[in-house]
């Protein structure tokens, strides 16, 4: 058994979002474009009486510490399979904005669900693995496997997609966040005859060559007129971003963080200086796509 065990993970932009009519179960279904982006949490398992989490990082005042957290839900899941005591202190360095559509508490779970893999030896088969993310929620599966994927269903049925080069991101990050279910609400209100979500052929290819211009033709979010309305500044943001040189500008998921897609590293860093300066966003944030799902990036061995 090892003396502690982090993972790192990624947080993630929808470079399409295709959001049909809400189905009985309350869901919708989705074709929902997964792209993993190069800001990270870690999330560290370590031995413990009880299962306790603690969290440090920006927003991490904002992040419940009691078992709703998704990484001691991921903890609990893995545990009860098992037939053992979720006994871990799961310690979250968070970077990801929180609650800001870029899958950070999904991100959480799914390397909680690695870290405690790792430390309790279950030694768990991918599939279970992907199975306990699914239950967790829509978004878990994919903070597990990262690079780039499609997802149907309410999200969870994955899909790898090739990406053929690195884009170049920036994120605003909005003063305070938005709840991913008031979003679908508003989406619902918006949209009553939502036509079957389908994911579009265009956009897939410009992700396989790798064409940051052919991929900011084809980027679209069904649910950011609800983002919009829910949260009108973002509008400021978005047309900031698009004077500043960014080939697209859009709303991450259910928002309030704000996605930019450049051509290259310079641009990414003139887009997020303009950000900044203009007010319209609490920060900006460079980021690089696609990157790697959870993985363990340190694994201390018990003293003997
Ligand atoms: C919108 C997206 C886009 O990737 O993510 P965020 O931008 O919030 O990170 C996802 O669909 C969010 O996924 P996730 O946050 O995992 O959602 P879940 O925990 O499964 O569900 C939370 C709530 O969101 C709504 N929901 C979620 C997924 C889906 N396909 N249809 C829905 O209507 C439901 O109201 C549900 O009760
Ligand atoms: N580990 C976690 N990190 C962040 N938020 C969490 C976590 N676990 C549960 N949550 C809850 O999930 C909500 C959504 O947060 P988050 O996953 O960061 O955003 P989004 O769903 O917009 O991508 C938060 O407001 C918080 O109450």
């Amino acid at each position: 058994m090892s003396a502690s065990v982090t993972v790192r993970v990624p947080a993630k932009v929808n470079v399409q979002l295709a959001v049909g009519a809400a189905r009985p179960d309350g869901f919708h279904d989705l074709a929902n474009v997964f792209l993993a982006v190069g800001l990270h949490d870690e999330v560290t398992a370590t031995p413990a009486d009880t299962l306790r989490v603690t969290c440090e990082g920006p927003g991490s005042d904002q992040v419940p510490l009691d078992r709703t957290n998704l990484a001691a839900r991921a903890a609990e899941l893995l545990a009860a399979r098992h037939g053992i005591a979720p006994d871990v202190h799961l310690h979250i360095a968070k970077d990801i904005p929180v609650a800001g559509g870029m899958a950070g508490g999904s991100a959480d779970g799914a390397a909680a669900l690695v870290a405690c893999d790792a430390l309790w030896g279950t030694h768990a088969s991918r599939a279970e693995l992907l199975d306990i993310c699914a239950e967790l929620g829509s978004d878990v599966p994919f903070s597990l496997v990262g690079g780039a994927a499609l997802g149907t269903g309410r999200g969870e049925k994955l899909q790898p997609l090739e990406v053929g080069g690195t884009f170049h991101w920036v994120f605003a990050v909005a003063d305070g966040g938005l709840s991913t279910p008031a979003v679908y609400r508003e989406f619902d209100r918006l949209t009553p005859d939502a036509p079957a979500p389908e994911a579009s052929p265009a956009l897939l290819e410009a992700l396989r060559t790798g064409d940051a211009e052919a991929l900011a033709a084809t980027v679209t979010n069904d649910l950011q007129p609800a983002a919009l309305s829910l949260f009108p500044a973002l509008r400021d943001t978005l047309a900031t971003g698009t004077a500043a040189g960014a080939l697209a500008a859009l709303v991450s998921g259910s928002g309030p963080t704000t996605a930019f897609l450049t051509p290259d590293a310079p641009s990414a860093q003139k887009v997020a200086a303009a950000l900044t300066a203009s007010g319209t966003c609490r920060t900006a944030r460079v980021a690089t796509a696609p990157a790697q799902g959870a993985q363990i990036i340190r694994s201390a061995p018990k003293a003997p």
